[in-house]
């Protein structure tokens, strides 16, 4: 069980006194001050409301204990360790570390930050200029959080990696651990090197506080990774949110021709409206198919002239209110497909036209979504089956992550009974 020690107490040798008077607080009440700055924190970040789960971890993280942040997709993880570790670098001079798995999905968490919140990352993508670089804006202070692979620091300290030792770094405010459901040898995608991860970072980086973020942890994962975390038993640190975001509808069916069902789909009250559609297919081949499909079969309808329904949400269009913020035409069906059978190029000109708005439907493989924050995807279809319920959640999550209601339908295979 860990001890309640507050914001910055123990990181950077400052008391809570020392705090309020950095910050010329007239409340000499640590925890109402404390929750000021991080309401202003949030509008830093350019939010008015704390979603689900997002204050109950910061708090917890300023308070110095360890957390484990089950959230789905999409619900907003990245700030309960991007507010936190703002507030411990602007007031005790302390990085973040946080640890994420993927290196093509690290440049995506430092892009688009608010002005002053500075994060960067240290990855075997990088030049050694560019690295050099990032470890001296870090001994200077000038880096907030640091996203680093966890073989990158399973391994500091050897010839294999340029990361920092601990006389290098500011203190440490707390380690972030993203995908921490990798930590179990019981999830889905468990890595070997997460396992010393916990192990290393106590022991060569005196790190004592641990924030771990999933969107994917069944019970007893979850159960597992507290364990590393260090929260043992202790109920209150693991934050968990609703399994499936509330502003999802779902729906299933089963159906003999599937084609002719998806294309009934699309074409019905739920559908014909949304402008950013994934459909996800098992098998590459597929998505070929059912992209011409839709392209054929959906533009046939508007050639013909059969009226297709505005969306709810626009504006009938008159002489007054004239715009050319028109982006998106209900008749115009567009659909490619995505795989990882494609060449790089055309993979990143798709993706680059489903952000745009300029594509409105993608039929693709698992390959497609993995760090895809396109806030307002109207709908994901499962034209196969997903893998596990844990998929699931994780494939369906990349709809709708503005808030927003977006619908969700499964195709049941045939065969399961
Ligand atoms: N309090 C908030 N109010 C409004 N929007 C928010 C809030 N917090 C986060 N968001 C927005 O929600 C979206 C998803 O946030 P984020 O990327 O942190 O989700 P996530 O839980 O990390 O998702 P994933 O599991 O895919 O990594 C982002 O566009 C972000 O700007």
């Amino acid at each position: 069980m860990h001890s309640s020690t507050s914001f910055c107490q123990k990181r950077a040798g400052l008391t809570v006194e020392a705090f309020n008077a950095q910050t010329e607080t007239s409340q000499p009440s640590s925890g109402r001050h404390l929750e000021e700055e991080v309401n202003l924190g949030l509008r830093l970040f350019g939010f008015t409301n704390f979603r689900t789960g997002q204050k109950d971890s910061i708090m917890r993280i300023l308070k110095g204990l360890s957390t484990l942040v089950v959230l789905s997709t999409g619900a907003g993880k990245s700030l309960c360790y991007q507010l936190p570790a703002f507030l411990y670098a602007k007031h005790c001079g302390a990085v973040t570390l946080v640890i994420s798995p993927l290196v093509s999905l690290m440049e995506d968490q430092i892009t688009g930050l608010p002005a002053g919140v500075h994060g960067a990352c240290l990855h075997s993508g990088m030049t050694q200029t560019q690295r050099d670089s990032v470890v001296s804006a870090l001994k200077d202070g000038k880096v907030h959080f640091l996203l680093v692979s966890p073989e990158a620091l399973v391994m500091s300290g050897t010839a294999h990696t340029s990361f920092p030792l601990p006389g290098h770094l500011p203190p440490i405010a707390f380690a972030c651990i993203d995908e921490a459901h990798c930590l179990s040898e019981w999830s889905h995608n468990f890595r070997p090197s997460y396992l010393r991860l916990c192990k290393v970072l106590r022991s060569r980086y005196g790190v004592t506080c641990f924030l771990g973020l999933t969107a994917t942890a069944t019970r007893s994962t979850a159960r597992d990774v507290a364990q590393h975390l260090g929260v043992g038993d202790d109920h209150a640190a693991t934050v968990r949110g609703a399994a499936v975001p509330r502003n999802l509808v779902l729906s299933v069916s089963r159906d003999e021709n599937k084609d002719e069902a998806l294309i009934n789909l699309l074409q019905g009250e739920r559908f014909r409206a949304c402008p950013s559609i994934i459909i996800y297919c098992s098998r590459r081949e597929q998505t070929t198919r059912v992209a011409t499909l839709i392209r054929t079969s959906m533009q046939t309808e508007a050639d013909l002239g059969v009226p297709m329904p505005e969306p709810p949400t626009k504006k009938r269009r008159t002489s007054k209110t004239k715009t050319s913020a028109v982006t998106f035409d209900p008749a115009v069906w567009t659909a490619e497909s995505y795989h990882a059978g494609l060449s790089a190029a055309k993979r990143k000109s798709v993706q680059k036209a489903f952000m745009a708005g300029r594509l409105r439907v993608v039929v693709a493989t698992v390959a497609f979504g993995m760090g895809l924050d396109k806030p307002d995807v109207r709908a994901v279809i499962h034209y196969s089956m997903a893998k596990s319920f844990e998929a699931y959640v994780q494939e369906i999550g990349r709809a709708g992550r503005d808030g927003q209601t977006a619908h969700c339908h499964v195709f049941l295979d045939s065969e399961v009974g």
